[in-house]
């Protein structure tokens, strides 16, 4: 038996939380605001800025869209970010990626107080998590809300292998460090591991986030092992699958994520999560 991990379940459990926060957030005078910045006419890209702007304001948050051309230059990017830096109804930006190729992402990155990084991607937020250093910093939603998905399911990683497949900045690496941090043994696989269904076998929690649809099947998976999809690619009719063959998976893993329904609306639940999170802890200081 596979037990599916219901990723839309846990975000409503945790959407609610985030509503029922920000409804005494307000009446203490502080409303959380978010902002995100969209440079170009990406279509996925603008959907997934309005999906997140709509469920910014159901819950009661204040949540501003820049949609900015593609011709925008770094310096006029950098000083949009100024301004949102300095406004105090805004505690969480979020540069939408991909960006233009005029544009430098990392200094982008660097560019956002990291007080206000909802994205957790700040190198000063990148360096708190690795050092597991103590206090309030945001945490980059995908991994961080793929912890909240396996607390909500009992599953400690503590003492288990995990094997994350992947070493993004947005994802793969800040997985593993979660993980790590919560007592796990951690190995990083990526295009360039040898054997690379073998290291997936040895897991007992396995995240796979590489963008390539049904890399992993049934048979590169351990008889009753985690299995977290983080993938979001199209198939030959444009369907949207994982990175893992979900049925093949059925009766192998332990429990799986779905695609979608899984780490996705999770991702969009820990954004809100955080927002409300900065806007505590910079406005009430907590
Ligand atoms: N600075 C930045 N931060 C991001 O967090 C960020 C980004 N840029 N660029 C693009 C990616 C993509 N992303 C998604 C989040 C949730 C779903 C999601 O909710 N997916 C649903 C349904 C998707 C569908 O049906 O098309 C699901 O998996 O069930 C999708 C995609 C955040 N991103």
């Amino acid at each position: 038996m596979t037990t599916l991990i219901d990723g839309k379940a846990v975000a409503k459990q945790v959407n609610q939380a985030t509503q029922a926060e920000v409804a005494k957030l307000v009446e203490q005078g502080v409303q959380p605001g978010i902002v995100v910045i969209i440079v170009g006419a990406d279509p996925a890209s603008q959907i997934y800025v309005r999906n997140k702007n709509r469920k910014a304001e159901k819950l009661g948050m204040h949540s501003i869209v820049r949609e900015l051309p593609v011709s925008t230059t770094q310096a006029e990017l950098l000083s949009i970010i100024a301004e949102y830096n300095a406004d105090p109804s805004i505690h969480g930006i979020l540069v939408q990626s991909p960006l233009p190729k005029q544009i430098n992402e990392p200094l982008v990155t660097m560019a956002i107080d990291p007080k206000k990084d909802v994205d957790g991607f700040h190198p000063t937020n990148v360096g708190k998590l690795v050092t597991n250093f103590p206090g309030n910093y945001p945490v980059a939603n995908t991994p961080r809300g793929i912890m909240t998905m396996l607390a909500a399911y009992d599953i400690d990683p503590a003492g288990k292998t995990a094997v994350v497949i992947g070493r993004s900045t947005i994802v793969g690496k800040p997985m593993a460090a979660l993980l790590t941090n919560a007592n796990a043994t951690v190995t990083i696989a990526h295009s360039r591991t040898a054997d690379l269904k073998a290291v997936a076998r040895t897991a007992d929690i396995l995240v796979v986030a590489t963008g390539i649809a049904h890399l992993i099947s049934g048979a590169d998976i351990k008889p009753g092992a985690t299995v977290i999809d983080v993938g979001m690619d199209r198939d030959e009719n444009g369907k949207l699958v994982g990175d893992v063959d979900f049925d093949s998976a059925q009766g192998i893993a332990g429990a799986i994520t779905p695609v979608p329904g899984g780490v996705g609306p999770m991702t969009i639940a820990t954004l809100m999560q955080t927002t409300v999170e900065l806007a505590k802890w910079s406005d009430l200081g907590e």
